[in-house]
This record gives C-alpha cells, structure tokens and sequence, in this order.
C-alpha cells in the first residue's frame, strides 16, 4: 500500500439523483423532480494539501465529497483519485478506496455491537491505520470504547469521527462537517491534533465545514461549491486576496472605490466600510494611506458570504 498522498480530479461532473415518489397524508401520490448534487464540477485537488470545501447549504460538497470516496458516482463527467501520475476511478476500485477515508457526521459506526468492535473494522481495513493514535486521541476525548456507539452523545460521536480520520492516516482523508456535534474545547483540540498528525505524517486533507472563522486557518486550499459548480480552487493566500476592506470617511472611500465591484458595505456613523472585490495597487494603497482610509484584510469567511451570495450579480 502507498502512502504518498491522494489528489483528485473532477472534469465536468454533474450527479443528477433519481425521481422519487411521495404519498401525502391525503393518499396522493406526487412526484419529486429529480435533485441535482453537482451541475458540471471541475477541479484539482493537490495532493499533500489541507483543503477545504465551503459553501452553503445544498451547494454540493458532500455530493462531491462522496463522489471522491466512491460513495456515489458521477451521472457523467469522471473522477480520478490516487497518487500523482497514477490515479484512477474510484469506483469499485479497492486500491483507492482502502486509501481514502471519508468521515460523516453520521459516524458509519456500527451500532449494535460495542465501539472497539466498529474501530477494529478500521483497523482491518484502512492499512495505514495506527491503533495508537486511536487510543490517544479516544483517551484525549474521553470515549468509553466499551459503549455502543448509540449510547454515545452527539459530541462524543463526532470525536469518534475525527478519531477514525486522524488514525486511518488515509493518503486521502476526508472530513465532512464532522465537527458539528463537538463543543468548542473538543473542536480546537481535534484542529489541533489534524495540524500535528498532518505535519508528522503529509496526506491530502479535505475539510468541510460551516465554522469557517475556526477552520479557515487550517487552510492551504481552498475550493467553494456554488449551486453545484465550483466557483473558486485556489489557495488560500490567492482566495484572501480576493478581497480587501475599506474603513473612513465616506467622501474618501468614496473616491477609492470608483467603479469597482463592493462586495459589502457598511455605515458606522459617519465611518463607512467597504469590501472591495480584488487588491489594490501601490498608488491605491498609497492614496488611501494620504486620505487617512485604513485598509485591511477580509476574512475568508466574509469572502464566502459575499461571494456566494445569491443576491450579488456575477460579472
Ligand atoms: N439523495 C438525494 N436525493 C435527491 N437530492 C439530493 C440527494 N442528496 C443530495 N441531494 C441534493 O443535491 C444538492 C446538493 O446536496 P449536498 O448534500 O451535496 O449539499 P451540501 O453542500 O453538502 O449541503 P449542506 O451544507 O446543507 O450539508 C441539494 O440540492 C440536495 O437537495
């Protein structure tokens, strides 16, 4: 088994998912059109990178993320996963799969039989795996492996995701909003663990998550899934500079933004801050430094909410 990491590639996928039938409480039956997880996705995973995956509800990641574990597979288009100069379908495909390791907020435990039971089919089938991560980091969390998973609380389910993620030590590992459960403490200790097990061990890394503001600093990739398509793949120092912030008087952020694209505003008194979509240029920045207009960063998070806002027009 290799253990060079996993990147991936997605040409014009779109995953299209069956009519369904429903029976109201009336006893009539109507038809549900066909839902639509990815509209036509292209995109380049790096290998031996932390990704992560934004975008809003029903926008498409976990379709995306499923399609790269072969959870589900594309309508058309192609996916390939697998190490630089060798990747290859994933679907039904036990090389790449043994690889890659997908974690859900719904656990994939196997509920009925205690939790040492479900970790030891990990262990069996992930040939990276590291049975001392999985009891450190369970120790760390404090999760009672005699338990049957049901009995465990949300937080402590998801503990047990991220302790499977981290331990499979997959070339390809995948994280969907499995964080969701855990309070703040868990949560910044499991960053805190994906950051050093990532840096001792190099793999490709994909995160999803609702919590950008927490997250985004984990971040060298950065991909954002927009109404099925993929509206941006860029690192994060590219995506960051997306954007920049404008805060003074109005007249003289006025001036500065002429005709370009904001993003946002907002009045504060007689203060007013714009986000501006791009940089600016040295005498921009020179300018704005004589009008006494303070010029900043945006977060990622900000960038996302602007940028995927369906009321904001797309040039
Ligand atoms: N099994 C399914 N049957 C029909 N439609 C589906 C199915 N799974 C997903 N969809 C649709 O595909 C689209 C993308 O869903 P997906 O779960 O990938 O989004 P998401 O970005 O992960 O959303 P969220 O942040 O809310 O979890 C949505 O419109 C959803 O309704």
């Amino acid at each position: 088994m290799t253990t060079a990491p996993f990147g991936a590639r997605l040409d014009d996928v779109v995953v299209r998912f069956g009519r369904s039938h429903r029976m109201l409480p009336t006893g009539t039956v109507v038809r549900d059109e066909a839902g639509t997880g990815l509209a036509g996705a292209s995109l380049t995973i790096r290998p031996g990178t932390i990704t992560g995956v934004l975008g809003r509800n029903g926008a498409g990641k976990t379709t995306m993320l499923s399609l790269l574990a072969a959870f589900t597979r594309p309508t058309s288009g192609t996916v390939v996963v697998g190490p630089e100069g060798a990747q290859e379908d994933p679907w039904e495909n036990p090389w790449i799969t043994s690889g890659t390791q997908l974690v859900r907020e719904s656990g994939d435990l196997m509920n009925d039989e205690k939790l040492a039971v479900s970790l030891r089919y990990y262990a069996d089938v992930r040939p990276c795996w590291s049975a001392e991560t999985a009891e450190r980091l369970l120790d760390l969390f404090e999760v009672d492996v005699r338990k049957n998973p049901s009995a465990l609380s949300r937080g402590k389910r998801s503990a047990v995701g991220a302790t499977i993620g981290l331990a499979s030590r997959a070339p390809l590992t995948i994280f969907d909003e499995v964080y969701l459960g855990m309070d703040a403490p868990t949560r910044y200790a499991f960053y805190d663990e994906l950051l050093a097990d990532y840096a001792e061990h190099p793999r490709t890394i994909l995160l999803s998550s609702h919590l950008v503001e927490e997250v985004e600093r984990l971040f060298e990739d950065v991909v954002v899934i927009d109404r099925g398509r993929v509206l941006i793949a860029e690192t994060a120092e590219q995506m960051r500079a997306r954007g920049v912030s404008l805060t003074g008087s109005k007249d003289a952020v006025e001036r500065l933004v002429g005709a370009r694209r904001e993003l946002h505003r907002q009045q504060l008194g007689a203060t007013v801050q714009v986000t501006l979509e791009g940089g600016l240029d040295d005498d921009e920045a020179a300018a704005a430094r004589s009008a006494g207009v303070e010029v900043g960063s945006v977060p990622l998070q900000d960038l996302f909410v602007r940028l995927t806002d369906p009321r904001s027009v797309r040039p």
